[in-house]
């Protein structure tokens, strides 16, 4: 089965919203709310992978970012390990580059049904920790 290494961006603000995007009706999980980001080429750390993959999806040059959570999950035919970070640091504002919606949501507010399967542990820790 194919197995891809993402890296992936949770964009949170100084009001503790999240930048989200939806993926494109032809994608892998059309039409979902994600946390942007993208694969991770042969010659690249997951960091840097994230820098590239924020700047082309949503135009920001990220300065700070932390690893949050390494989550494994196999949907039917293919296999990610995804990489999330918190950004709490960038130069310019985050927009749909590619033209896809965006939208920015209270993360007391996130709904996992929302997002791809892979990402229902990380929403919910992203709900524990805001309500803590
Ligand atoms: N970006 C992103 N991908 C996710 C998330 N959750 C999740 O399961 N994925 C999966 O990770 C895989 C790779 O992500 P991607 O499609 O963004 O990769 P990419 O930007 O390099 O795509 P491209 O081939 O169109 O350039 C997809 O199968 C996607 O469904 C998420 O929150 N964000
Ligand atoms: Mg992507």
């Amino acid at each position: 089965m194919k197995h891809l290494q993402v890296a992936v961006g949770i964009i949170r603000n100084a009001s503790k919203e999240i930048f989200l995007a939806q993926r494109s009706a032809s994608s892998h999980m059309a039409n979902m709310w994600e946390f942007p980001g993208g694969k991770i080429e042969a010659d690249e750390s997951a960091a840097e992978a994230l820098k590239r993959e924020l700047l082309e999806e949503t135009g920001i040059e990220v300065t700070a970012a932390e690893p949050f959570e390494i989550a494994d999950h196999t949907y039917d035919d293919l296999r990610v390990t995804l990489h999330f970070f918190i950004v709490e640091g960038w130069n310019g504002e985050p927009y749909g580059r590619e033209g896809q919606p965006m939208r920015w949501v209270p993360q007391a507010q996130l709904v996992a049904a929302e997002f791809p399967p892979a990402n229902i542990p990380i929403v919910s820790r992203l709900l524990a920790e805001i309500n803590r």
